[in-house]
């Protein structure tokens, strides 16, 4: 049995200095042509390719590198191309697959599994003809590519079962159409493209199936098992690796060693519990990539710990390789750019760079012996295990003892009567999620701050003018409740980070989130606390601007928690109590300075729904708990808001209740209205703004399309809880299309509610 050799399942592909995302928006606004961004794009595939090997990895993985999203690239190059983009080719189609033409809306966007990267889902219907993008085979180019540098890279694609989970039927397929239907065409190409790897040379490729971390049923499992059992008797190919991540793939585990794959990659870390199921699991003949090294966190790997589960694997398989979880395209590229992060946190931390130097340490271990690398181990523990000073903050724990869950606000029905006595709105308010463009002169302002070209003052009243025209904007369209429009944030999860104790921020650890999107996720390595006001200036400043009502705008407990980087040393809700305190006190402040609209911002509270339905009641206790914590303690007068985007509400609607707030504004544009309807049928009476267009999208809508809308909205709702808000904030889009949308909605909503007789009594 071989044991120690190495490879990573996937690495971070915007470069270091984002010069993917750079090259690529500037190809979009025509600054530079489609060679000069391939030519970026194959520079930053061969760094990393050099790199990994100069890490001294002993496997390297290609076709990891994508220009917008890898699911887009499976889709393309499996001819997954809705008839709507037929007419396009090359670069322009992809793009317009990704963002849209006139006349072609773009591919839908969702949440990849539990993290904060968004992939575009295919549309499978039964027209549907799979074939082999023949002019421009992504995972062979890439294969050449890397052997002209003298490397046998193992291509990743996605693999069959997951690609077709992940799609949705295309438009116009028939009532009952799933994409798993045509898994069976889909294997012909499969087999096709395997072929094609194997002639070019490839040893091995790698099919992610990730999809396994997730409850399957018996039918699922049955054509997982065909799906392999046809693979692995194709004539000609690589070896496969069949990779899984994101959690346990449990039952998985034995119908996939009963196909003839030759070898699996597990995540030993999110699904540690798989590796007491590898002795029994009849994989003597395999290899399998022990995934010991966590692709979703910034923690050093406790080493010992890792090399004592590779032991208890050896013997159970024919080649023991260390690996990460996952991708590392989750993680910041490397630490080494950091220059400001404490210096005991810093040497804690291990982003993508530093994992891969883990992973080759592993891999030692195993080869020549712990003994011989046992300087490296005992200075790495000794990282590991310092402590920042700050990371305990009594006085945060006992008042989250004192308080315990908190008390419950006053029954809804008690608040509606309140507000409507103080806070009177029309019926079908309007108003907006928070965020308004966020324009390159705002973040010209801040980058001036940065590099002090100008001083605190400056920026400040840069922003209050910002402010300025934002309210007299929304007064002029005529919404009802307006925001500030958070000019003065960098990030909604950031911004926060940044004032409140507990947390660090980096200079360059930009994680994709979608496209050319990225985020720098703070990280929470102490307990947090609030040193002082964080919105209450600005959202005071905007309110005496205007008569009209302005809504505060926070980020709520999960969010902060799903988009940081989070601490391991206490369970996810303990930290999620400490963000919520910190709320708590930051709603008082607001309510107490006449604030009466708050909203708390939860996008991410479906994300971070656990894979397994097992695992969800749990996370869902805690979950909304927290946000019931950071927003119980408001007066009946006060209107607390939340929001949800990205991501199928269906499975949540019991928890969208449980929040207890009385507005909850959700991404619907998409699914016609889909959950208005689910959560109309629990019963729920609480307020509701479903998007009525989607922001996504550099569209205007028309009047007509938001008034039907709306009224798709009415046929579920009493008029009385019916909210007009878009699908999220408008900080990506451009006041071009921001001012004449907000007016058709606003049109919108007057023309809806003129049809309202006679007119119910307002519940919000
Ligand atoms: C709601 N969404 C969010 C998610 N996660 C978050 N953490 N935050 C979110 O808002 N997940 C789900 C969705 C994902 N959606 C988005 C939408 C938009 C972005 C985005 O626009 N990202 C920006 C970076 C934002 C930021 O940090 N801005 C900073 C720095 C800006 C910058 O690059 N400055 C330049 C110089 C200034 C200039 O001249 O332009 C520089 O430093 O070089 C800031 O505003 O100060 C992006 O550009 O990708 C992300 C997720
Ligand atoms: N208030 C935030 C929510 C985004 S999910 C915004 O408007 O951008
Ligand atoms: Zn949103």
């Amino acid at each position: 049995m071989a044991a120690g050799r190495t490879t990573v399942l996937g690495y971070p592909r915007i470069g270091q200095r984002r010069e993917l995302k750079r090259a690529t928006e500037a190809y979009w606004s025509g600054k530079i042509d489609a060679t000069a961004l391939l030519d970026t794009a194959a520079s930053l595939r061969r760094q990393t390719w050099e790199t990994l090997r100069d890490a001294g990895l002993d496997e390297i993985p290609s076709n990891t590198f994508s220009l917008y999203d890898q699911v887009l690239d499976h889709a393309v190059l499996v001819g997954a191309v809705p008839p709507r983009f037929r007419q396009l080719t090359g670069l322009d189609r992809y793009f317009a697959m990704a963002r849209g033409v006139t006349g072609a809306p773009p591919l839908e966007m969702t949440k990849w599994f539990d993290t904060n990267y968004h992939y575009l889902v295919p549309e499978v219907g039964p027209d549907t003809v799979f074939r082999l993008d023949e002019e421009h085979v992504k995972p062979v180019e890439e294969y050449h590519e890397a052997a002209a540098l003298g490397l046998d890279t193992r291509p990743v694609l996605l693999g069959p079962l997951t690609f077709l989970l992940l799609a949705k039927p295309a438009p116009g397929a028939p009532e009952g159409f799933r994409p798993l239907d045509l898994l069976s065409p889909l294997l012909d190409v499969y087999a096709d493209l395997l072929g094609r790897l194997a002639d070019v040379g490839a040893s091995w490729v790698q099919l992610d199936e990730p999809a396994l971390a997730a409850d399957r049923s018996p039918e699922e499992l049955a054509l997982l098992r065909a799906a392999y059992d046809r693979l692995g008797s194709s004539p000609r190919r690589p070896k496969l690796l069949v990779a899984t991540y994101f959690g346990p793939i449990r039952e998985a585990l034995g119908v996939l060693a009963a196909t003839p794959v030759d070898g699996l990659a597990l995540d030993l870390v999110a699904g540690a519990e798989d590796a007491t199921r590898v002795a029994s699991a009849g994989l003597s003949r395999r290899r399998l990539v022990a995934g010991l090294v966590d692709g979703r966190n910034v923690w050093r790997t406790n080493l010992p710990q890792a090399l004592a589960v590779a032991a208890s694997l050896l013997g159970s398989v024919d080649e023991l390789m260390v690996g990460t979880s996952c991708s590392l395209q989750h993680v910041p590229l490397d630490v080494s750019l950091e220059t400001s992060l404490p210096e005991e946190l810093r040497g804690r931390l291990a982003f993508a760079r530093q994992k891969v130097d883990e992973v080759v340490l592993l891999g030692r271990a195993l080869r020549e012996g712990r003994e011989q690398i046992s300087d490296e181990l005992a200075q790495a523990e000794a990282a590991r295990t310092r402590r920042p000073p700050g990371t305990v903050d009594a006085r945060v724990r006992a008042r989250l003892a004192a308080l315990g869950d908190g008390t419950p606000r006053g029954d809804y029905a008690s608040r509606v009567r309140a507000r409507s006595a103080t806070n009177p709105l029309p019926l079908l308010p309007t108003t907006t999620i928070g965020s308004f463009p966020q324009t390159s002169e705002i973040r010209a302002a801040r980058a001036d701050l940065r590099h002090g070209r100008i001083d605190e003052a400056t920026y400040k009243a840069r922003m209050r003018a910002e402010i300025d025209k934002v309210i007299a904007l929304q007064e002029d369209i005529g919404l009802d409740v307006l925001v500030h429009g958070e000019p003065e944030r960098n990030d909604m999860v950031q911004y926060f980070a940044e004032r409140l104790t507990g947390f660090a921020c980096t200079e360059s650890g930009w994680v994709q989130s979608y496209g050319t999107r990225y985020v720098r996720p703070p990280i929470l390595y102490g307990d947090v606390a609030r040193p002082e006001p964080i919105t209450v200036e600005w959202t005071t400043y905007a309110q005496s601007r205007t008569t009209k009502p302005v809504k505060g705008m926070l980020t709520g407990p999960v969010t902060m928690l799903a988009w940081s980087f989070v601490r391991d040393d206490q369970s996810l809700a303990e930290t999620a109590r400490q963000v919520a305190l910190a709320l708590r006190d930051e709603i008082r402040d607001l309510e107490a300075a006449g604030i009466r609209h708050i909203q708390v911002d939860e996008p991410a509270l479906r994300e971070r729904l656990p894979l397994r339905s097992a695992d969800q009641p749990e996370y869902l206790r805690w979950a909304v708990g927290a946000f019931r914590l950071a927003t119980s303690g408001v007066a009946d007068t006060t209107t607390i808001h939340s929001h949800m985007c990205y991501s199928e509400f269906g499975e949540i609607v019991d928890a969208i209740d449980a929040l207890d707030a009385d507005v909850v504004s959700v991404e619907a544009a998409r699914s016609r209205m889909e959950l208005v309807h689910d959560l109309a049928r629990t019963g729920y009476r609480r307020g509701i703004g479903p998007g009525v267009y989607d922001i996504h999208s550099p569209r205007v809508p028309t009047v007509e399309e938001i008034e039907d809308a709306l009224r798709l909205a009415l046929a579920a709702l009493d008029p009385a809880q019916l909210w007009v808000n878009p699908d999220c904030g408008l900080k990506t889009r451009r006041y071009e299309e921001v001012v004449p949308a907000l007016r058709a909605m606003v049109e919108a909503a007057r023309r809806v509610r003129a049809t309202l007789h006679p007119a119910p009594a307002p519940a919000r």
